[in-house]
């Protein structure tokens, strides 16, 4: 099966090589198309542009940063609206609804199929095709996106309407941008309080809120250690998308606005690159004990 694949950055340069892996053809787009040389070497074909992918290939798939690079990608000369007709376009990017909706609505228009599926999991997941995929849309396009979906990921959910996968996705990561942290706030309260933080890690791993996170995550932020699986500015992308949700229902999210300040700090300190549990080095500034 001829696959379209746009975007191939942390995670779509994982997820596409893992279809290649498992006998799908693919043919790949990256807007810096100097990223689709090592895809190549697995066997990937290039298209020029995403109009070129969608027109060779029945459905494409695009994993893309953010809401303006998932609209420029669709709407912009040489785009997917060229020759969506008659084919199936799969978003796995993390977007707000309304984006996801104006997507599918020109879809549509054009005679094409949508499907929003958000991914939660990792980079590493991303290599092991253990995603959780939450999807949304053309439930005819899902079926027949499955075989991908079994390969990309460990569990499948079709959620119904465009929208709900944007939405439950922002949801997930609003509760691990905030839950991310309460953990910063926590290893540098050990610290400063004498305590080992290593212990607290352990102590952490055998009770109630034991995650595979803080498990991750925990012994590279004790060394200063941010190399990125998930981008600290896409994590800030997702709590002021998922802030902009609660404004939408008027649900009040103190803890979630904290966090998103806290993002906002590191991005301003030159971390947006880094893996987002760099937002610890925020809660680092100089201590003054009176
Ligand atoms: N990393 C993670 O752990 C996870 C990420 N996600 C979500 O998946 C998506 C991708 O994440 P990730 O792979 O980490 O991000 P990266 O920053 O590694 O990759 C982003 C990709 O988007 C492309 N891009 C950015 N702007 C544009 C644009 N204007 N036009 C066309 N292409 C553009 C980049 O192209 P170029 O190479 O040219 O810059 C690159 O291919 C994001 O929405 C993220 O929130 C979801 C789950 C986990
Ligand atoms: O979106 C990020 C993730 O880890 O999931």
């Amino acid at each position: 099966m001829e696959v379209g694949f746009l975007g191939l950055g942390i995670m779509g340069k994982a997820m596409a090589t893992n279809l290649l892996r498992h006998g799908f053809k693919v043919t790949v787009w990256n807007r810096t198309l100097s990223k689709c040389e090592e895809l190549v070497q697995y066997g990937a074909s290039v298209g020029e542009t995403p109009a070129t992918v969608v027109k060779k290939c029945k459905y494409t798939i695009a994993m893309l940063s953010d809401p303006s690079a998932a609209l420029s990608v669709v709407f912009d000369k040489d785009g997917v609206l060229d020759h969506i007709n008659g084919k199936g376009y799969i978003d796995m990017s993390t977007v707000d609804a309304d984006t996801s909706s104006k997507i599918s609505e020109a879809i549509k228009e054009k005679g094409g199929y949508f499907l929003e599926a958000p991914v939660s999991g990792s980079k590493k997941p991303a290599e092991d095709g253990q995603l959780v995929i939450l999807a949304a849309g053309d439930k005819a396009l899902y079926d027949e996106a499955l075989p991908a979906f079994d390969i990309l990921g460990k569990k499948s959910f079709f959620l119904g309407d465009v929208g709900n996968g944007a939405k439950m996705k922002l949801v997930v990561n609003m509760i691990m941008g905030s839950v991310m942290n309460a953990f910063s706030e926590g290893l540098t309260l050990a610290e400063r309080s004498g305590l080992s933080p290593a212990t607290l890690l352990d102590v952490l791993d055998l009770g109630a809120i034991s995650n595979g996170m803080f498990k991750l995550k925990g012994p590279t932020m004790l060394q200063n250690s941010y190399s990125p699986a998930f981008p600290l500015k896409h994590q800030q992308k997702d709590m002021r998308l998922a802030l902009a949700l609660g404004d939408e229902n008027a649900v009040s999210m103190p803890i979630a606005a904290a966090a998103n300040e806290a993002f906002k700090k590191a991005r301003s300190m030159g971390l947006g690159d880094h893996d987002f549990s760099a937002v610890h080095e925020t809660y680092k500034a100089p201590h003054h004990s009176s």
